[in-house]
This record gives C-alpha cells, structure tokens and sequence, in this order.
C-alpha cells in the first residue's frame, strides 16, 4: 500500500468485533488528518528484503563434546553479529506451543470490556491487559495492538504453565551458554531472574486497514536479559540488521531469541540488542507470544569485562529512566543514558 492510500479508509464503519479493542475508533482523527502528516522517515515506505535469521539446532549441544562446542560458539556469533537467531530442537514439543495458542485465542475473544477490567481478569493482575497507545498524537507512534503483559507467576494454574516452565529452562540455558562463551561460568542469572520477576507477554494485531502508516509496535529494544518469541505463521516482526531493516521469515518449529539491553550492558557491547518491530497485515490477524527474561528490581547490572562501557545500574534504575524518557520525549532513550 502506498502513502496517501490511508485516506481511502473509511473510518466510519468499524470493522470490530465485541473482543477486539475500539482502535480504528479511537485513532480517527488522526487518520482523517493523515494526509498532511509527514512519514517521510518511515521504514516501512522502504522495500523490506525478507530473510531467514541464523538458525541453530539445539539438540547438538547433547552431543559429543566437539559438537557442543560448535553450537554453543554459533549461539555467541549470532549474538554478536544479529542480536537475533531462531532455535529449533528447543525442548518444547509442538503440543505445548499449539496449546500456548489456542489459549492465547480463547484469552483475546474474550469481550473487550472483560479484558480491560480493572480488579482481575481471569488468572491475571490488574493492568495486565494493553491495548493501543490512546494518547498518542501521531500516526506513526500508534500501537495497532493488544496484548496481555502478565508475570510468570500468574501463569501457573493455567494451561500457559507447562510452556512457562520449559521456556524458562530454555531462557536459563542461552544465557548460561552466553555468558560462559564471555568466559563467565556463573549462577548470576539463576539468582536474579525468578518467576516473580519474568514475564510471559501475549500479543495480538488485528487486521490493519492502514498497516503501512501504523505499526503492531513500534520499534524498540527489549529491557530485559533475552526474549523467547513464539510467532503464528502470519508474519510481522522486523529487525534492522547492518542499519538495514529486515522482515523476519516465520519458521513453524522455531523460537526467535533476541538480546535485550541488560545482556547488551553485561556484556560490555559483545552481545547487540537490537531494534525492532512488529507490522501489521491489512486482512490478516497475528499472534505472537514473548517471554522477558527480566532480573528482580533490585538486581544490578555491571558489565563482564573492563573497562566498562556502561556504568552499573539497578534494573529499578533502568526501567525509571525509560519511563521517564517515555514520558518526556514520547520514546526510549535506553542504554545510552548509562554510558560512562
Ligand atoms: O510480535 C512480535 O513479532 C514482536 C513482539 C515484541 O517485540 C515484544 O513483545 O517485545
Ligand atoms: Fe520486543
């Protein structure tokens, strides 16, 4: 869709159903407005080549030692090189990844006025429950979005629990490999990111009528250790690679791991937390679900090796600041406010 054919949309006519929270409603003046709006810097009005992120198979790290080595330095590069990789053989069947959807479904079709309560819905906190970004003043800082933001341990006793637990494990064992490829052999992570302190985020874009003037979510790095992203088969998630960005191709058996910026600060810039961003489709809607690995408030981070290019925060410290920024300047400023 090219610039300008937003104007095309008619935003009289909602194209909701009762679960799906009021976006087109709530955005429509600045859709009517939209054509003097100026999204010249937009990434989206450039060609996105689609490309394949480096994929490992997990199951080589039970086998010979030799073999372990490999895919434990291929893990490393590509978090050096990409930030991003998939991972197959991650030891979460199919079956749980299919039962994570299907109650991702039924959680989402539940009516919009039940999701957005505010004493808890269903199993989880009051707040969990996202959608949009209401105030926003521009197009293009526009969520076309909803999601359920909920802590680890408001999952358990729900059918999500048997993949929160596995996708934990999994969580614990890149970073132990991460952190042993920087020549640390610690239980740092075992001790600093708890289920109390973790997070499981569901997310949801409905169809988009306008999806090259709105994003699913914007671009941003991730403030946590590492993400686990389970995605349908839809499509959406882009990342810049060489200040380049690129549309990720979903593949059915893998899991996308990102770096996020405490891994970036701990170790020393080795590891890259990179930007990125979901997209919309104009017909289709996607699920994606992402598992924060998050240390407690408390928890500080320094980095591995000297010197140091970050100086050493609290992860409290850390997500002030961003919510500060946020607040100040509409975005996240991020690691650099902790340069030395
Ligand atoms: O849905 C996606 O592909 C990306 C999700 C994401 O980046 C996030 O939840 O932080
Ligand atoms: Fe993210």
């Amino acid at each position: 869709m090219a610039e300008g054919d937003n104007v095309m949309v008619n935003v009289n006519q909602p194209l909701h159903m009762d679960s799906d929270p009021p976006l087109l409603e709530t955005y429509k003046t600045l859709f009517a407005n939209s054509k003097t709006s100026s999204n010249n810097h937009d990434h989206r009005l450039v060609m996105v080549e689609e490309r394949h992120l480096p994929l490992i198979d997990l199951s080589r790290l039970s086998h010979n030692e030799a073999e372990k080595e490999r895919c434990q330095k291929e893990i490393a590069r590509a978090a050096r090189q990409w930030g991003f990789f998939q991972v197959v053989n991650h030891g979460i069947s199919m079956e749980l990844l299919e039962m994570l959807r299907e109650e991702q479904v039924r959680v989402f079709k539940q009516p919009f006025h039940h999701k957005c309560r505010e004493d808890k819905f269903l199993n989880f906190s009051a707040g969990s429950y996202r959608w949009g970004t209401p105030t926003s003043y521009f197009l293009r800082q526009l969520w076309w979005s909803e999601a359920f933001h909920i802590p680890v341990n408001d999952i358990s006793s729900t059918p999500m629990e048997p993949f929160a637990t596995k996708v934990a494990i999994l969580a614990q064992k890149l970073a132990e490999i991460l952190a042993e490829k920087l020549g640390h052999k610690s239980s740092f992570f075992q001790e600093s990111c708890l289920p109390g302190t973790c997070y499981l985020r569901l997310n949801r874009y409905p169809p988009c009528p306008i999806p090259s003037d709105i994003y699913g979510l914007m671009p941003h790095t991730d403030s946590d250790f590492l993400t686990i992203l389970h995605q349908d088969q839809v499509g959406g998630l882009q990342l810049v690679k060489d200040g380049q960005w690129i549309a990720v191709k979903p593949n059915p058996e893998a899991l996308v791991i990102n770096i996020g910026d405490l891994f970036q600060a701990w170790s020393n810039d080795c590891y890259k937390s990179v930007k990125h961003c979901a997209v919309t489709h104009p017909t289709k809607e996607r699920f994606s679900a992402a598992y924060f690995l998050c240390p407690s408030y408390e928890t500080v981070i320094e980095s591995c090796s000297m010197p140091s290019v970050y100086r050493k925060f609290s992860f409290r410290e850390y997500r002030q600041k961003v919510q500060e920024d946020v607040q100040l300047y509409g975005y996240k400023v991020g690691l650099s406010r902790f340069l030395v």
